[in-house]
């Protein structure tokens, strides 16, 4: 099937090559705009705020003047936002309904372009925040991480189909490889979803034996892959400075 295209801002995702996204994990606000300086330096497409690492996360003032600040400083670069649950691999517990509170606190604050949503809440809750997110013109990037193992291959493209199903914009999947052949099966079900899904997937086999899923999402069907400029957020990133030109190189013309 042919995905649509997904305007994030001034970039396209699931056209031409994988754009690079770039954390920040700053504790402090001092931090966070410390970091944008070299990240704009290296040009990516998009910059993640992983607001679990952010130490006012819960206090909405807080986190809407962060990030009106961090807006402004990246100037034209794209900004996804993301609360990373600790049992998904973040820094933070929260119940569901802080979760969904600091989802909406985000929104509130008008200063993302995409929202990361993770799938697995109650569905209610995830359809209530979709919509509240397309009510803003936000791209809804829904996510599911498994830190310990690589789900079968059918269960993989299942997961990210029913966030398609759920309204998400693009569907996202990170997986821990725990032999090259969980690396095969996280390629071979990223290939099967770009043939079968409406909308874009982002996907990535982390660690090191994951490595090469980063560089290769044009030929197996990732739009996004994640790089650092300092910090990683996840096992396996690549510095960005070697991810993008392992991803000229490996374009498909
Ligand atoms: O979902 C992802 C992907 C990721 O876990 C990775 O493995 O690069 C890094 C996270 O910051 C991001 O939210």
């Amino acid at each position: 099937m042919k995905q649509p295209v997904v305007k994030l801002r001034n970039i396209e995702l699931g056209s031409g090559r994988p754009k690079i996204a770039v954390p920040i994990t700053g504790k402090t606000t001092a931090d966070i705009l410390a970091a944008v300086d070299p990240i704009k330096a290296a040009k990516p497409d998009v910059v993640e705020w992983r607001i679990d690492f952010y130490e006012d996360v819960t206090t909405a003032a807080k986190l809407q003047a962060t990030g009106q600040q961090l807006r402004a400083a990246l100037g034209d670069i794209a900004l996804l936002t993301t609360f990373r649950t600790q049992g998904e691999g973040g820094e933070l517990a929260l119940s569901d309904a802080d979760y969904f509170q600091v989802c909406r606190d985000v929104l509130a604050g008008d200063f993302t372009d995409a929202l990361d949503v993770e799938r697995y809440h109650a569905e209610a809750a995830v359809q209530e925040i979709v919509a509240a997110a397309h009510d803003k013109s936000v791209v809804v990037i829904m996510s599911n991480h498994d830190f310990d193992k690589t789900p079968a291959q059918a269960d993989i493209v299942e997961r990210l189909t029913s966030m398609v199903a759920l309204g998400a914009d693009v569907a996202k999947m990170a997986v821990m490889p725990q032999s090259v052949d969980d690396v095969l099966t996280l390629l071979t079900a990223t290939n099967i979803s770009r043939e079968k899904l409406s909308q874009p997937v982002i996907t990535m086999s982390m660690g090191d034996l994951g490595k090469v899923s980063r560089m290769a999402g044009e030929v197996f069907g990732s739009c996004l892959s994640f790089a650092t400029v300092g910090a990683a957020s996840a096992p396996g990133q690549i510095a960005l400075d070697h991810l993008r030109p392992e991803l000229e190189d490996l374009k498909l013309n």
